[in-house]
């Protein structure tokens, strides 16, 4: 790069587009296309069906313009004392899909802060995919967004760039609650090849939920319910913290998407959890910054694809063999499912849906009931019978579960949570009789929007229409944090081994003299990241799409072994349909066994793949393209 070439920034003056050297001959050619294609490219993109995403894109500057408060200049950086403005660095606290996560020391608050550091070229060249790419520059391009021939990576970086925007974009609009983790500011410059997110810090990290034997109380969970800590009593404080961030969510209009042990951050000075990881989040129409009018069709869109982690996706999304239907009718249910599964993790130390791969997962999830997993304890079959509701009229919305947990029917003046208290769940008292009332009620069909603000209740009545949305063609991911949802991911492995950093720790926890912020760094958590989950990354965010299982029908099939598939210990030539011989009577739950997404043989028939009664369709190559094209861009 030469000296004078600037690099993209998060707010675009910093980094006019003059100074930026766009044109860059090594990676051209990989994306460019022949100009007749171009053209047609150009003339078509002006018809192309709008999405969230592509109208997020389009009022990105009012995105920037809500960012502007808290994004700084970097202005100062020592490598060799590892400063970056005001901010120390500290040890790694861990790392994501997309960047790292570290402790650092703030002199102007004095004290320990988390900085997330984003590279702002992806670190993993699958995250978006050539085709996706390409649309975005002629998108770009028929918007008058970008006027110069742009580069694949140049590309990709200010993809990432808005990506980034989104995210901070939610974590600022999301900063007034206690259980959602809090913004500080974000630091940038057109010299810097990473953004920089600092929030406050937790100092015990992701909520860990694996244990050796069932009955352990994990010593994280004693630094939170520090007297008498029980399974039962650490997952209600979950539930009742968790509950108060998605109440606060609704309320701002925000569906988080990814709810999941390892997007929820515990705290031991307050004793709290916290919500984190807004880069999956929607926010309805109504709380956007901006109007368009295909805005709401397009979100309707948005919630029918399928976003978050597999085994904890709601069975409205599993659908895969449907696709006339828009099951999704209410999104926040979606995050009451995900807290359902959550829950269901601390209480029985294994995921309640589980297959060897992604569809069968869906497939449980859909058709394997927990109903013998209702014992008559309170906690327990609330999670079981009102979070984990397969029906979504039937699910327990937000609003009743946060008045179940804080009041009760019955005890207006308690101000305590009912569910809560000491005594025991099986106390045949009033509270025992409240929850068997409310576990027996019928559930209401109503729109989601029952907050006692006539306003939001009005604005959310918006959302829940019941317009068909063709799911199947719109179903744009699997998606990205799709391997690291598998049990034995490292979502779950660090939790079990990685002791939490401590804040007092702090000054003895700096990098190691040969620890640097340079590339090495960024190398070997991207190893370790790509190691733990696998190399088919792809994106949960709106503004972003690549899929595994787009990856396995480009290549005809998932990543495969020689030989006997030490998955499944079943040679790839006898693997047909995982959902073969499947039925609700003899689907395990709650599978135990490591596992890693299995050998799926050549998956191109996908749909017969999904749903055996359909095994006589075959997919030809065009509509195996046309899949491709709507799951890069959400248009058929
Ligand atoms: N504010 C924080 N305080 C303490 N630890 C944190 C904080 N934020 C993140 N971490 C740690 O860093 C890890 C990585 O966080 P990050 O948000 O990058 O990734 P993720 O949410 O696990 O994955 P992804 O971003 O790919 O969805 C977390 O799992 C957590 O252990």
């Amino acid at each position: 790069m030469s000296p004078q070439q600037v690099i993209p920034t998060l707010i675009p003056e910093w980094a006019p587009l003059s100074q930026q050297s766009y044109k860059r001959e090594d990676d051209l050619e990989s994306l460019s296309t022949p100009t007749s294609q171009t053209s047609s490219l150009d003339s078509s993109f002006s018809q192309l069906k709008p999405t969230y995403s592509s109208i997020v894109g389009d009022n990105i500057d009012i995105i920037v313009d809500k960012i502007r408060p808290f994004v700084r200049k970097i202005t100062a950086s020592e490598q060799g004392k590892k400063t970056i403005n005001q901010y120390t660095l500290g040890a790694s606290a861990g790392s994501g899909q997309f960047g790292y996560v570290r402790k650092a020391y703030s002199s102007t608050l004095d004290e320990v802060v988390a900085v997330k550091i984003i590279p702002k070229k992806p670190w993993n060249a699958q995250q978006y995919s050539v085709n996706q790419v390409m649309r975005q520059i002629q998108l770009w391009k028929s918007r008058g967004r970008i006027t110069a021939n742009i580069s694949g990576n140049e590309a990709m970086r200010l993809m990432n760039i808005d990506k980034c925007r989104w995210e901070i974009y939610a974590a600022s609009k999301l900063r007034d609650n206690a259980h959602i983790i809090q913004l500080i500011e974000c630091l940038d410059s057109p010299f810097s090849e990473s953004i920089w997110i600092v929030s406050k810090w937790c100092n015990l990290g992701q909520l860990q939920w694996r244990r050796d034997n069932d009955e352990d109380i994990l010593p994280q969970w004693k630094r939170v319910v520090t007297s008498n800590c029980s399974i039962s009593k650490f997952t209600g404080k979950i539930l009742e913290d968790i509950t108060k961030g998605l109440q606060y969510l609704y309320s701002e209009g925000c569906i988080h998407r990814d709810i999941k042990p390892s997007n929820i951050l515990l705290d031991e000075n307050e004793k709290v959890a916290k919500l984190s990881d807004f880069g999956s989040c929607v926010f309805i129409p109504q709380s956007l910054p901006f109007n368009d009018s295909n805005l709401e069709d397009c979100f309707k869109r948005e919630l029918n694809k399928i976003v978050g982690t597999p085994a904890f996706i709601a069975p409205e999304l599993c659908h895969l063999g449907n696709s006339k239907r828009d099951f999704v009718t209410d999104g926040f249910k979606l995050d009451i499912w995900s807290l359902g599964v959550t829950l269901y993790c601390l209480l029985y130390n294994e995921l309640p849906f589980s297959g060897d791969n992604e569809f069968e997962t869906y497939h449980k999830i859909m058709e394997v009931s927990l109903d013998y997993k209702l014992t008559g304890d309170n906690l327990n079959d609330l999670v079981i019978k009102r979070l984990l509701r397969k029906d979504v009229s039937l699910r327990i919305d937000i609003n009743d579960l946060a008045k179940t947990l804080l009041y009760g029917e019955y005890s207006e003046n308690c101000d305590r949570p009912l569910l809560f208290n000491a005594k025991p769940m099986t106390n045949e008292g009033p509270v025992k009789r409240f929850f068997d009332r409310l576990l027996t009620r019928k559930g209401k069909k109503k729109a989601s929007g029952k907050l006692k603000d006539k306003t939001f209740e009005a604005t959310n009545s918006k959302v829940t229409p019941s317009t068909h949305i063709d799911t199947y063609q719109d179903r744009e991911a699997f998606s990205t944090t799709v391997l690291r949802s598998s049990p034995d991911s490292s979502d779950y492995c660090s939790s079990l081994e990685e002791e939490p950093v401590h804040v007092t720790n702090f000054l003895d926890t700096f990098c190691g003299s040969n620890e640097s912020l340079n590339s090495s760094k960024v190398d070997n958590d991207r190893r370790n990241t790509e190691t733990k989950s696998g190399k088919s990354d792809s994106s949960t965010s709106p503004l972003k799409i690549p899929t595994p299982i787009k990856d396995m029908i480009r290549l005809k099939s998932s990543p495969k072994e020689t030989g006997k598939n030490h998955y499944t210990g079943r040679s790839p030539d006898s693997v047909t349909s995982p959902l073969k011989g499947s039925t609700k009577e003899n689907c395990t739950v709650g599978n135990r066994r490591s596992k890693k997404l299995a050998h799926s043989g050549n998956i191109l028939n996908f749909k017969a793949y999904i749903n055996p009664v359909d095994s006589d369709t075959r997919e030809t190559v065009e509509d195996v393209r046309t899949y491709l094209n709507f799951a890069d861009s959400g248009q058929v």
